[in-house]
């Protein structure tokens, strides 16, 4: 068995840094924590990958290309599926180490992961080869730090969740950017209580359409909370201590470090006897 994340999540919201400092974690607490590059249209990242799209196919290729001419975001839509049908291409850089831990760093447009198809059947050829993933998806903290923006951010990540079909971890990321004041008010809506977050929600006036518009979101917030749909998991890459979580958290998800507690287990069993 092998194990990857999928490290997910909109433009910005801190995927490279996280890749980047997951692998410093790993030097450090002496594991091995390998990251690829599947951002076609990257500039900039401070991690050496073990493998990067850019070397394979660019999306400045196919916006230059005379005959493609696609604008950004099609581009990059086209290299992924460049990637998918020239997969034996991963498939070497990835190489066949057992026990490998890999951190595939994506690209932020959020399409890739909300209704396209091109990732998930990135994720079955992982599978295919023997991969125990789990989707991590980052989203930037001071975006869901009032009520309504708390309930669109939630909505995002559970589309995901639906489309990719994946274990699946949802990840507050730039806590360190968070005033005092900001992080109490966080936490209320972390322990999923609709009633704060909807009466963090502001009304502009009570005409038909925003009554209307408040009952509507209150459905929803309740059936996030009735059936604890999604959960947020804060990040502070500058605290060693919930870095390590974070990870223990994943780690569990994808199983890693399973067979490792048996092995040793059978080692104390047999010890005793
Ligand atoms: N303070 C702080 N800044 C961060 C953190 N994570 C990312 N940033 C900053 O946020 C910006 C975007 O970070 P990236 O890691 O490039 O984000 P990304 O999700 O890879 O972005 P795209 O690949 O363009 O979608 C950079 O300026 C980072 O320095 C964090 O944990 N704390
Ligand atoms: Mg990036």
């Amino acid at each position: 068995m092998r194990y990857a994340q999928l490290v997910i999540g909109p433009a910005g919201s801190g995927k490279s840094t996280y890749c980047s400092a997951l692998a410093q974690h790993g030097v450090d607490v002496k594991r091995n924590i390998e990251v690829v590059n599947l951002d076609p249209a990257a500039e900039y990242f401070n991690y050496t990958p073990m493998a990067d799209i850019r070397e394979l196919i660019h999306v400045k290729d196919t916006m230059e290309d005379e005959e493609l001419h696609f604008g950004p975001n099609g581009g990059l839509i086209f290299c992924i599926e460049y990637l998918l049908e020239n997969s034996d291409w991963l498939h070497d850089k990835l190489g066949d180490q057992e026990d490998d831990y890999i951190l595939f760093d994506c690209p932020g447009q959020i399409e890739l992961y909300t209704h396209l198809t091109a990732m998930k059947k990135l994720v079955k050829q992982l599978q295919d080869w023997n991969f125990s993933i789990c989707s991590v998806f980052l989203v930037d903290v001071q975006f869901v730090t009032d009520g309504s923006k708390f309930i669109s951010g939630t909505m995002a990540a559970l589309s995901v969740m639906v489309n990719l079909e994946l274990p699946h971890v949802n990840i507050l990321s730039k806590m360190d950017l968070l005033s005092k004041g900001a992080k109490n008010k966080l936490d209320r809506f972390l322990e999923p209580d609709s009633h704060f977050i909807l009466g963090d929600i502001e009304l502009c006036g009570n005409t038909a359409f925003n009554v209307k518009h408040r009952k509507l979101t209150e459905a929803i917030g309740k059936l996030i909370e009735d059936y604890s749909l999604v959960r947020f998991i804060p990040l502070n890459l500058k605290s060693l201590e919930n870095v390590g979580d974070v990870l223990l958290t994943i780690d569990n998800v994808i199983q890693f470090g399973e067979d490792q507690d048996i092995k040793t287990k059978d080692f104390e069993d047999n010890d005793d006897t």
